[in-house]
């Protein structure tokens, strides 16, 4: 087999950023993806309708005109986020959720929430309207390892918000232990997770052995190899609760070559290669489409597409760098080599 033909993939959680780099992130992500969530975690972060939807149009604008891509936009939760403000997104079609950071957990994450147990309200709200939580899942506290945050976040949150309100949908993303992986199985059909290709290509050695590997930092961290192995296993499962998130996440090349380097992986330029490039390795290409195409739109509640598009088995290597608004950006796997190729024809005439 030398062709894959899959339906176009959606990508459940991106990073696009704004302004200048919007032509180049838009781009390669409506290259691949008919679907995208975009992430709110601007400066300042896009808390209401109306920025969501001032921010929309920014991104349709940076669309080329041989791709049809439709930005689903998350809204960031604060403390100060009030039932009319999800009766507001409720309202909005282009509104896909809210994402809930912890203050302080990510990039500007700093007017993330900071009491999870004042939520009450909005989240019962959330859950009757039928509004989407997309969770950043990881404590924050100082004494708390940071290889340990994202279950201790589990413990001691999740397990009560789904509890207390098992209709409403939750996402947890970009997901990075058996920890999540278990939590996710166990819970009702309300809960889901995405997957980074990181998280399934690494592991923790990948950023420390032989030297720091700033481009292979993100958040939260790469854990040990038994997770990666577990969400492997999820992610070639067949079970919908899993399904394809980038969480592509450009930072410039001298921010992350840096004495305090920012967490975040630009995966978009080979994003769904990357993905081919696991499942191939774990002989799970059947799998791909529904991980990347179906569960995703499944759990929202959206229609599958329609199109297709094609993957060649072509080995090439991902470009050391890449020049967006004349700043470089180093992409995650810069320079190594992946065994399937998105096919360049991939338009709308197709
Ligand atoms: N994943 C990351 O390491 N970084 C993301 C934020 C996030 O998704 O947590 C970013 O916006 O840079
Ligand atoms: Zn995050
Ligand atoms: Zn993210």
């Amino acid at each position: 087999m030398d062709t894959l033909s899959i339906t176009r993939p959606d990508d459940w959680h991106l990073h696009l950023r704004d302004g200048p780099l919007l032509a180049g992130t838009v781009a390669a992500s409506s290259r691949q993806f008919g679907r995208a969530v975009v992430m709110p975690n601007l400066v300042p972060p896009v808390t209401s309708v109306e920025l969501a939807l001032a921010y929309r149009q920014r991104i349709m604008a940076a669309v080329p005109e041989e791709y049809a891509f439709q930005p689903l936009m998350a809204l960031y939760l604060t403390q100060q986020t009030t039932v009319a403000d999800i009766r507001a997104a409720a309202a909005e079609e282009a509104v896909i959720g809210f994402k809930l950071y912890p203050a302080g957990a990510t990039t500007n994450s700093a007017s993330g929430v900071t009491d999870v147990s004042q939520l009450t309200e909005v989240l019962s709200a959330m859950a009757d309207l039928g509004v989407p939580l997309l969770v950043h899942g990881e404590v924050t506290e100082p004494d708390i390892d940071i290889f340990d945050r994202e279950q201790v976040f589990i413990d001691r949150y999740l397990v009560d918000i789904h509890a207390q309100h098992p209709r409403l949908k939750l996402i947890l993303e970009h997901i990075t232990t058996k920890n999540a992986v278990d939590f996710v199985m166990g819970c009702n059909e309300n809960v889901a997770a995405t997957i980074t290709p990181q998280h399934l290509l690494m592991n923790r050695n990948d950023i420390l052995v032989g030297g720091i590997r700033p481009h292979n930092y993100c958040l939260p961290i790469l854990k040990r190899r038994q997770h990666q192995l577990a969400l492997q296993q999820a992610a070639i499962s067949g079970n919908p609760k899993f399904f394809l998130g980038t969480d592509s996440a450009p930072h410039s090349q001298d921010k992350k070559e840096n004495a305090c380097g920012c967490a975040g992986c630009y995966s978009a330029p080979a994003a769904l290669e990357l993905y081919a490039q696991i499942f191939n390795e774990l002989g799970a290409l059947d799998k791909l489409e529904d991980f990347a195409s179906h569960f995703g739109a499944d759990f929202y509640g959206y229609p599958r597409a329609t199109e297709k598009v094609t993957l060649r088995r072509e080995s090439w290597q991902v470009p050391e760098k890449v020049s967006i608004a004349k700043q470089d950006f180093v992409p995650y796997w810069a320079g190594e080599t992946l065994a399937w190729r998105f096919a360049a024809d991939n338009t709308l005439s197709d």
